[in-house]
């Protein structure tokens, strides 16, 4: 199974590094306890071996001295003994009459004198006894002519020798057992990447897929085992979850899509198409914000329509209707493009008059505004008596607040209907 090219770093401790471990561990303490039993056994057997060729050696020199006793013959039971003591590991042979007394004896050179390891018993005098330690091995054999007891023949051997070689064999098995294991090792590596391969490749992914919610990947499926099946299952999910995450994407889209319709229709107004009161009060409390921030000048007007209601009540609501988009047009057409008309309602309409130079370009723009809407309107044959009168209020100058500002130029718009209609004024200053 391999995908997609998703590759992530190996984990601090990975399933593969774990289970190489576990079998590692394993596979150690079996090969130390057979180690163990195995350089025991040798041991046991080795020295078991050592004293049994001990006692036959024993038991063939008795047989030589026993004629040298029957004599009192010393000097040749000595020299039988020296020619005995060509073996290596032998300590001691020693000859003894029936009542203890040493008759002859050979002793090594360097030898350390060993503990007694058994003590000549009379029983033992009869049939002879072996025993053994860890250091050493002492052979008790009867020294017997015709049947009848005449000695006995100390044997005293050291197992240093034995030792030795059995620890050698131990060290190099020991060697032997650690190149084993490492070989193991790279072996259970290599087998267990191999064999746990799949899942790794899944994990990879599974975890490339929760980084980058990337759900159109999928899991490459060849193997009809567990892991196979479990791969199987990953990618039904993903494909379950790719669905979801389309349905759940286009529901979003389309809310967020009638959202934003929702909100175009909620800050317009229907008739004229231009910002209604919702959206001018929120422009307006922008508008003023930036103003204060950046102190620039900006200004509010107040436009009303005059003699609107003649216009309807002669001409009728839908005419009035047409009055009021033919005057929406008109004075779109004269503001600047940062400017912003809204309708606020029946046949008021407001202008946000943004980054102004000075009063003047205002007090211009309402002249303007007056000017376009005064031109002869001819709507369904007749001639419409429409005019607008404005009232002018600025920011900070005037007030810093939309509901003062509102005030202050809706003020100025009734000095203005008072003045004769038709023209603009200008919010009263705030005496000083
Ligand atoms: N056709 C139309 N008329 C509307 C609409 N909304 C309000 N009106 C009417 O607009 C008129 C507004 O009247 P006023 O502003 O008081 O009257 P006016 O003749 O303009 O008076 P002055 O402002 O003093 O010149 C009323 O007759 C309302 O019924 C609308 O959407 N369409």
């Amino acid at each position: 199974m391999s995908n997609s090219g998703v590759i992530s770093p190996a984990p601090a401790d990975s399933l593969v590094q774990r289970l190489t471990r576990m079998n590692l561990q394993l596979l150690t303490i079996t090969m130390l306890l057979t180690f163990v039993l195995l350089a025991t056994a040798t041991w046991y057997v080795a020295r078991a071996h050592q004293l049994h060729a001990a006692e036959l050696s024993a038991r063939q020199l008795a047989n030589s001295v026993s004629p040298m006793m029957v004599f009192a013959d010393r000097a040749a039971a000595r020299g039988e003994l020296e020619a005995f003591s060509r073996r290596s590991d032998l300590l001691l042979v020693q000859v003894q009459t029936p009542a203890g007394e040493v008759f002859a004896q050979w002793q090594a050179v360097d030898n350390t004198p060993l503990p007694r390891v058994m003590p000549p018993a009379a029983a033992s005098q009869q049939v002879g006894a072996a025993s053994a330690t860890l250091r050493g091995l002492e052979v008790w054999t009867p020294i017997q002519l015709k049947g009848e007891t005449v000695g006995v023949l100390v044997l005293r051997e050291s197992l240093d020798g034995l030792r030795t070689s059995v620890l050698v064999l131990s060290a190099v098995a020991m060697a032997l057992i650690t190149v084993a294991i490492l070989v193991a090792w790279r072996g259970l590596l290599l087998v267990q990447r191999r064999a746990l391969a799949p899942l790794v490749e899944l994990s990879n992914l599974a975890e490339h897929i929760a980084r980058e919610r990337d759900y159109s990947k999928r899991a490459n499926v060849y193997r009809p085992d567990e892991v196979g099946r479990l791969t199987e299952r990953f990618n039904d999910m993903l494909k379950r979850i790719e669905v979801w995450q389309a349905d759940l994407h286009q529901k979003l889209e389309q809310e967020q899509e009638a959202g934003q319709q929702f909100q175009q229709l909620a800050h317009k107004d229907s008739l004229t198409g231009l910002p209604n009161r919702l959206y001018f009060q929120g422009a307006l409390q922008r508008y003023i914000g930036a103003s204060v921030e950046r102190h620039e000048l900006m200004a509010l007007m107040f436009i009303d329509l005059d003699n609107f209601k003649t216009v309807n009540d002669k001409h009728g609501h839908d005419a009035g209707d047409e009055v009021l988009c033919e005057v929406a047009r008109r004075m779109t057409s004269v503001v600047r493009s940062r400017d912003v008309l809204c309708r606020l309602g029946g046949d008021e309409f407001a202008l946000i008059l943004p980054e102004l130079p000075d009063e003047a370009a205002a007090e211009q723009m309402a002249q303007r505004l007056i000017d376009a809407v005064r031109v002869t309107m001819t709507i369904r044959g007749q001639i419409m008596p429409i005019g607008a009168t404005v009232g002018l209020a600025f920011a900070p100058v005037d007030a810093n607040d939309p509901a003062a500002l509102l005030n202050a130029s809706d003020q100025a718009m009734y000095e203005a209907k008072r003045a004769g209609k038709n023209c603009y004024r200008r919010a009263l200053r705030a005496a000083a």
